[in-house]
């Protein structure tokens, strides 16, 4: 039987905005995109319809609930809704470790369309509460897909949701703030047990990290291939790096290992003694999923190594070596999370476009004298990375190794070398 043309229409969307997160609405109200017959006399049976229709439902903390078509895992989960502005490389947004316990909403509402291939995995697996998305490609092609996304996502256990207005969605992220929502395809939950699952779970002041974390420690020689090369200069000279895994990504560590860099990946909790015993060049404090300031045992670690050898932070790392100097951190009110971030160096002047993933931030103004804010997030003025020379310290906020992104930032890679290579000459 011919199918009817249709339309899509969207329901009450512009109300959507005008429910602000402090009213708390007791009575859910639901959102859907729809399709509707152009033809009203014309309408297809419901069970001959060649399209999926609504199996999903996402129920946000303020009450709001959007109505939406599932795909990957099926189920009920809980996370912290965050959006995302990269236009594309979900497969390393999915498999980014620091992503554990939340929702990623993509603002690109084209996702799928390249597959998954075998290279851009980020980390051994997706530690992401789901995904929410505008669009799912129907068809996958790409040189390098080994699978669709739905598979991909079935196979992991993960979540995924698409026909959802995800614009919508993002604006009340931006005004409100982020939001708890709760995923689910099964029928049986009401919206209100859903609403309650959402507000009666927090992702602030848990310990996400150890959860991510590798177990034991362990060698990693692989690096990024020749089109990774950027003409930053390099020393033939090896350097021995400890890097602590708080939920690193792959890329963070090809890029070292392709500056020369031999290095050992240990767990979150390996001791600060044992990598001293090590005598490393230099450690490196990973990014890592939730809040810094539930992990003291990492940041007593960082204290403890500290002006002992050349330290280099990044995101997650950061957070905790501002902790560990004695700052303090906050959190933010939707974060930074895209491929589009501009940064200004503050000691260049340059600014770059970075990648960023992070709902945390370092009070700049709660750190010692002489630690030195050396970038800024052009965005918001946040704090985007520091300095403690006198200890041979340096962080940013965000992701030189990109994965995806602009490479502009490698150079923090080129310098951690430049600042091994300095104390050890000097030592
Ligand atoms: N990418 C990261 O390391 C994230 C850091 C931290 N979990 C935050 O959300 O701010």
């Amino acid at each position: 039987m011919a199918t009817a043309p249709i339309s899509l229409t969207l329901v009450k969307a512009p109300s959507a905005f005008s429910v602000p997160k402090s009213q708390n609405p007791s009575k859910p109200r639901v959102f859907t995109l729809r399709c509707s017959s152009a033809t009203a006399n014309a309408a297809p049976d419901l069970a001959e319809r060649p399209w999926k229709t609504s199996d999903a439902r996402l129920v946000l903390e303020d009450g709001s609930i959007w109505r939406a078509k599932s795909f990957g895992a099926s189920g009920t989960q809980v996370g912290e809704v965050v959006f995302n502005t990269s236009l594309t490389g979900y497969q390393e947004i999915l498999t980014d470790p620091s992503y554990a316990g939340q929702f990623v909403l993509m603002t690109n509402p084209h996702i799928g369309n390249t597959g998954v291939n075998f290279d851009d995995e980020e980390s051994r697996q997706c530690f992401l509460g789901g995904l929410v998305i505008r669009s799912l490609s129907i068809s996958t092609s790409n040189y390098r897909c080994a699978e669709t996304l739905g598979d991909y996502l079935a196979e992991r256990n993960i979540m995924g949701i698409y026909d959802v207005d995800t614009r919508a969605i993002t604006r009340r992220l931006r005004q409100d703030g982020s939001l708890i929502g709760v995923l689910s395809t099964e029928e049986t939950k009401t919206d209100e047990e859903l609403l309650e699952m959402s507000r009666s779970w927090d992702i602030v002041g848990v310990d996400l990290i150890s959860g991510v974390s590798c177990k034991t420690p362990h060698e990693w020689v692989d690096k990024t291939n020749s089109e990774w090369e950027f003409k930053n200069s390099k020393d033939g000279e090896a350097f021995r790096v400890v890097a602590y895994d708080f939920g690193i990504k792959h890329n963070i560590l090809r890029r070292l290992a392709s500056y020369g860099c031999k290095i050992t990946v240990v767990p979150s909790t390996w001791p600060a003694s044992e990598t001293l015993k090590m005598k490393p060049d230099g450690v490196l404090f990973s990014n890592g999923p939730g809040d810094p300031s539930a992990v003291p045992y990492a940041v007593e670690t960082v204290k403890e190594i500290l002006g002992k050898v050349p330290v280099f932070g990044i995101c997650m790392g950061h957070q905790l070596l501002g902790l560990a100097l004695g700052g303090t951190t906050f959190k933010m009110k939707f974060g930074h999370h895209g491929g589009n971030h501009p940064v200004r160096n503050l000691r260049t002047g340059h600014v770059e476009i970075s990648a960023q993933n992070h709902n945390y931030a370092v009070d700049p103004t709660s750190l010692p004298d002489g630690v030195e804010v050396t970038h800024v997030n052009l965005n918001d003025g946040s704090c985007a990375g520091l300095a403690y020379p006198a200890r041979n310290i340096m962080s940013i906020q965000y992701h030189p190794e990109a994965s995806p992104g602009p490479h502009d930032s490698d150079y923090a890679f080129r310098e951690f070398i430049e600042l091994m290579k300095r104390v050890k000459v000097n030592a």
